[in-house]
């Protein structure tokens, strides 16, 4: 939808020139002036324009993988599985231009490892706003979804809710926080968005991305981690396949997991499993050097030391991961 049609590239330039010259006498005139010029020209279109004040869902917006792989290197602690498979799982689906599905993660580890704040980063690597964006949307079961007896409504609410925000914005992402805590049977509701299918209802979900946090499994995945630090082997090279599988049976079992004999796992319609592994005593050190940086300290090690050891590990013999993983660190770095 062009605001005009477009002039003869000579008239263009020179309302962009007088646009300049316009700035550089008054500065405050530059936007109106270019951007004027702009829509007379047909350089912008309206759709542009109101889309550098207001937020847009630009169809279209590539995802810079880059600035994804870095943020998670550099952000996120003791992660590897989940670094390495959250960028391949989103690059590729987002240079897949005919996407046959939405994009389905299911995170799963203990308290504190990062869940959350992964799909903060990812949100913020999709929409300019993040978490904040409208077309990021949290749910929370204990928050949304507090009451056995109202699953039904609650599955037609999320329904609608999906469909209209699906319909408003194709690459809405969705993250459902505490899967654990949902009443078995609620999520199915939206199994018909996630499957193959081309449309439902007129609407196509196939270019959502759905992202399911829980701690059911995080037994399992500190069986693994555990196992191999007894057997001496580096934590790095705990591979997707030693978890992957082992952690997709073990949620589907799971009567408290949110996707309990769960349709989405039965018809293989969520796309990764991703484990976050129990973090360790430098991971909460590294925590707390980010927290303080973030505030905008310099880096005291003392302090650091102080706070990472006032954290409780496990298992009660060896002690080495921290039971909330760096969950408590900001409110202990306030009593330093
Ligand atoms: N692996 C990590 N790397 C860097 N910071 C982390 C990591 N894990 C946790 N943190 C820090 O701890 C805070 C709390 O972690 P987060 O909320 O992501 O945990 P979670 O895994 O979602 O826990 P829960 O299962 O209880 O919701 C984060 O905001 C972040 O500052």
């Amino acid at each position: 939808m062009r605001a005009a049609g477009r002039l003869g590239s000579g008239a263009a330039l020179w309302l962009l020139l007088a646009a300049q010259a316009v700035a550089a006498i008054e500065p405050i005139s530059v936007g109106i002036a270019i951007g004027a010029a702009s829509v007379i020209t047909g350089y912008l279109s309206y759709r542009d324009l109101y889309c550098r004040f207001a937020e847009c869902c630009r169809k279209q917006r590539p995802l810079n993988a880059t600035a994804l792989k870095l943020d998670l290197k550099e952000k996120l602690f003791g992660q590897h599985l989940a670094a390495e498979v959250i960028l391949k799982a989103l690059t590729g689906f987002r240079s897949n231009d005919n996407p046959k599905k939405p994009l389905t993660l299911s995170l799963h580890g203990w308290a504190g490892t990062g869940k959350n704040f992964v799909s903060q980063i990812v949100a913020e690597n999709l929409h300019a706003k993040g978490l904040k964006s409208n077309f990021v949307h949290l749910f929370v079961s204990t928050l949304h979804f507090p009451h056995e007896q109202h699953i039904k409504l609650y599955q037609d609410q999320l329904q609608t809710w999906i469909r209209g925000n699906v319909s408003a914005c194709a690459s809405s992402v969705f993250i459902f926080d505490e899967m654990d805590k949902l009443h078995p049977g609620l999520i199915d509701a939206i199994k018909p968005f996630l499957d193959y299918y081309e449309q439902v209802d007129g609407v196509s979900y196939r270019k959502a991305i759905f992202i399911f946090l829980s701690n059911a499994g995080g037994d399992l995945i500190t069986k693994t981690a555990l196992e191999f630090w007894r057997a001496g082997r580096r934590r790095e090279d705990i591979q997707l396949k030693d978890l992957e599988h082992a952690l997709s049976v073990g949620v589907f079992n799971n009567k408290h997991s949110g996707l309990w004999r769960s349709g989405l796992i039965y018809k293989r319609l969520i796309d990764y499993f991703i484990p976050f592994l129990p973090l360790e005593y430098t991971h909460v050190k590294m925590c707390v050097r980010a927290e303080m940086k973030a505030r905008g300290s310099a880096i005291d090690e003392d302090v650091v030391t102080r706070v990472a050891e006032e954290m409780t590990f496990y298992p009660k013999g060896e002690k080495i991961y921290s039971d909330r993983g760096c969950k408590t660190v900001q409110s202990r770095l306030d009593f330093q």
